[in-house]
């Protein structure tokens, strides 16, 4: 399903930078274009792709540093989602979605409403190194909140940041869905996708929880 956005919440995303296509493998390839995605796009992609890989970027920490008041939040209560933060000590694991041919500017069509013009990302070209082959990175295309987007929240004490994600939802859901399906994701890639940053959110949901589920409710996830 592709969100339509009920008005022009932020200027239209600069132009994709000059990412030159991966060239065709055979003359009788379409181009290709791979795309990084480290937070919703992790489970919830909703563009055609040819092809996935499981993997990292470098130089790269993901943080809930970007406000949502359209996905997981409202205006009044913007939720919490993530961002890259140029960090040269940083590793970022995430999925790389290949989109061949006619697939790329329908996924770029799509990405430039959900994630420039109702999220307030930029792109920001990156290279992807795959797990299963960390010898041959590839130039992926990554959305990216900036301080700079009217959104951007910036830094926040983790338990401040748990108790906000808790309290927000919007029109996908609401926002600890958010942090627990991507915690479900790191968990599965393994303890080399730590991610610290990631698990001292989830640690402080859980210290709050029974501030909000008194009667001991366990979370359904659906
Ligand atoms: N650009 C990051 C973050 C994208 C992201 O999480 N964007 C949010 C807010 S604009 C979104 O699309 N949310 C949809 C959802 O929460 O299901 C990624 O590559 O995954």
């Amino acid at each position: 399903m592709k969100e339509e956005p009920p008005t022009q919440r932020t200027p239209p995303a600069s132009p994709t930078p000059s990412l030159s296509l991966q060239p065709p493998r055979e003359d009788s390839d379409p181009p290709a274009l791979w795309i990084f995605g480290y937070g919703s796009l992790v489970w919830r992609p909703d563009f055609a792709y040819s092809n996935s890989r499981v993997g990292f970027v470098r130089g790269y920490s993901r943080r809930f540093w970007q406000g949502d008041t359209f996905h997981r939040g409202s205006d009044k209560m913007p939720g919490r989602v993530v961002t890259l933060l140029e960090d040269h000590e940083g590793c970022t694991w995430g999925v790389a979605y290949e989109v061949r041919g006619e697939q790329i500017s329908e996924a770029l069509k799509y990405l430039d409403v959900r994630e420039a013009v109702l999220g307030g990302y930029d792109t920001k070209v990156v290279t992807f190194y795959p797990q299963d082959a960390p010898d041959q990175p590839l130039r992926a295309l990554a959305y990216v909140a900036t301080p700079q987007n009217p959104g951007y929240l910036g830094p926040a004490p983790e338990e401040d940041i748990a108790t906000q994600i808790l309290a927000c939802s919007g029109r996908s859901g609401h926002n600890l869905e958010y942090l627990l399906r991507l915690a479900d994701f790191i968990r599965l890639c393994g303890p080399q996708a730590q991610d610290e940053h990631l698990e001292a959110i989830v640690d402080a949901v859980g210290a709050l929880l029974p501030c909000f589920c008194p009667s001991g409710q366990t979370l359904a996830m659906a």
